[in-house]
């Protein structure tokens, strides 16, 4: 699956976030993105992740246009259930009333037509995310407020790859882990990309970066870019 922004632009409260900005990211590749801190990196994986619409521009997954304009109920299913997005701050995205097993089987427990997460149901599913995020199950039946700052981290990227995605967005996926940990969420991206996916990943560890992408990209070199 690949993820192609063309010339996307935002603006927040009146002041111009993101230029017009072009990216690709092909299929079964894991790209690094950089920038100085404010200069846009996690807007525009928002923009990516179609969680943030864009002024201007289009986003192309898989071949499917999704232009600026077009209204959040257009936008297929199919191609927002591909898409794997770790938020930057595991807080406060996390749902403080569900258990980290609760939290890592919630999308499959929607996909699968339950009003409610059903852990129990996914067994199988669990144990294999726990393991590629080397996270711990004795922890799974713990709170967000139970656990360190990088066990939650990994939780949720269980969660992003539960649905077993074809585009991966991380946002800092390693702030909060130490380097052995570091290594193996960075592996098993690179699993993935090896398997098909594309992987982007918005990070101010530019060594780990350059350790496992297969290119690191500046955001500034993105501005006005043309890939067509
Ligand atoms: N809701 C908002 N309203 C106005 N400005 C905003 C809003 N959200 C973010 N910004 C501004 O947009 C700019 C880009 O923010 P963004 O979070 O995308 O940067 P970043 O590169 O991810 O930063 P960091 O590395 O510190 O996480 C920042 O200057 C920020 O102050």
């Amino acid at each position: 699956m690949t993820l192609r922004l063309e010339s996307i632009e935002l603006s927040l409260a009146g002041r111009q976030i993101l230029p017009p900005t072009s990216l690709i990211v092909p299929a079964g590749h894991i790209m690094g993105l950089t920038a100085p801190s404010g200069a846009g990196k996690t807007s525009l994986l928002s923009i990516a992740s179609l969680l943030q619409r864009p002024d201007a521009g289009c986003i192309i997954i898989d071949g499917i246009p999704i232009p600026a304009e077009l209204a959040t109920s257009k936008i297929p299913v199919a191609v927002r259930r591909n898409i794997g997005m770790l938020p930057q701050n595991p807080r406060n995205f996390a749902d403080p009333r569900l258990t980290l097993a609760e939290t890592i089987t919630a999308p499959l427990a929607f996909r699968d037509g339950k009003s409610r997460p059903v852990p129990q149901r996914y067994q199988d599913q669990l144990l294999r995310l726990t393991d590629q995020v080397q996270l711990s199950k004795t922890l799974l039946g713990r709170f967000p407020s139970q656990v360190s700052d990088g066990q939650l981290q990994r939780a949720l990227m269980a969660r992003a790859l539960s649905l077993d995605p074809k585009l991966i967005l991380c946002d800092e996926p390693t702030s909060a882990l130490d380097p052995t940990t570091t290594n193996a969420i960075l592996s098993a991206l690179r699993t993935k990309a090896a398997e098909g996916a594309a992987v982007l990943i918005a990070s101010h560890d530019r060594n780990s970066l350059t350790r496992y992408c297969d290119a690191v990209l500046p955001l500034a070199d993105l501005h006005q870019a043309s890939i067509c």
